[in-house]
């Protein structure tokens, strides 16, 4: 088995369809474990992967982490000491952490996001000595690289870009939603005013990645004296800017509060 997947949520999910979508692995060479056991092979079912127990970890290449930063103590415990090379999604859990609760010297520490599920995840890659002396951190860098693009961060800032790219997404999703939501309060009907904000953030992104910074596109909407400037005016009267910067802050503390190993339900 080239690789077991120990949590088949959210992330893994995502993660399964863009690696088999891309042929990067085949159902075949992925093994199923998750504490769910009916979920477990609804998903096998879907994608055509074994169910595997904990016995058959033993026999596994290597060992994909999917399963929520509480749940890492306990999954560690039957998971760890293997001679597979680890990989872990979780946010905030350092490589030290994975290395020492784990029993293993090869842990390589991943964050991606749910983008992968149509191959442009951003993942944040970094790894103990151990496992890029073996070769882990090259088979995480094709892994995540098949569903998008990867990046080498140096582990102070996973945090930080984990508040800022993975949770970045649903900043997203909330502002179109909101959008849609102005458009319907100025008589705009519903299914229209998602579409319309839908589309937006695509040809927005597109329209950005032409450019070198940001403002430049905001500079070129805005006429002088129109109505962008009036929006965005209105915008800054909401501290709008001051609310995304203070939500990456929010999550990349968060990150470290989960790293700690403090309650996912519990507020800081
Ligand atoms: N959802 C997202 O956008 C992203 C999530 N992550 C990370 O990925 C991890 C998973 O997140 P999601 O997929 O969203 O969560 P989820 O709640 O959708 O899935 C968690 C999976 O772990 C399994 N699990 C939980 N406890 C277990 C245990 N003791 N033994 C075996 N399996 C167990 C569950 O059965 C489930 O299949 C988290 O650590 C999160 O920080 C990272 C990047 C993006
Ligand atoms: O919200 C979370 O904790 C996870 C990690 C990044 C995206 N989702």
């Amino acid at each position: 088995m080239k690789l077991a997947l120990i949590g088949t949520g959210k992330l893994g999910c995502a993660l399964l369809t863009g690696l088999f979508q891309r042929g990067v692995l085949a159902p075949q060479d992925v093994g199923l474990l998750s504490r769910d056991a009916h979920k477990t092979c609804q998903v096998a079912g879907r994608f055509g992967a074994p169910v595997i127990g904990r016995g058959d970890l033993a026999g596994a290449e290597y060992i994909l982490l999917c399963v929520q930063p509480g749940a890492f103590q306990e999954v560690a415990g039957w998971a760890g000491g293997h001679s597979a090379g680890y990989i872990s999604t979780l946010a905030g859990v350092t490589t030290g952490t994975l290395s020492r609760c784990l029993g293993s010297e090869r842990a390589v520490r991943a964050m991606p996001s749910l983008a992968a599920t149509i191959g442009r995840s951003q993942t944040a890659l970094t790894a103990t000595p151990g496992a890029e002396a073996a070769g882990d951190l090259a088979f995480a860098q094709g892994l995540f690289g098949a569903v998008g693009d990867t990046y080498r961060i140096p582990e102070h800032l996973f945090d930080t870009f984990t508040g800022m790219s993975a949770s970045g997404l649903a900043y997203a999703a909330v502002f179109a939603e909101a959008l849609a939501d102005g458009g319907v309060r100025m008589g705009l009907p519903r299914p229209l005013a998602n579409e319309l904000a839908q589309k937006l953030l695509v040809s927005g992104g597109e329209l950005l990645a032409e450019r070198p910074h940001p403002a430049m596109l905001k500079d070129e909407v805005c006429s002088p004296g129109g109505t962008t400037i009036a929006g965005i005016r209105a915008l800054e009267g909401g501290n709008f800017r001051r609310s995304v910067i203070d939500a990456v802050e929010a999550a990349t503390r968060r990150g470290h509060e989960l790293g700690r190993g403090e309650r996912e339900t519990g507020d800081s």
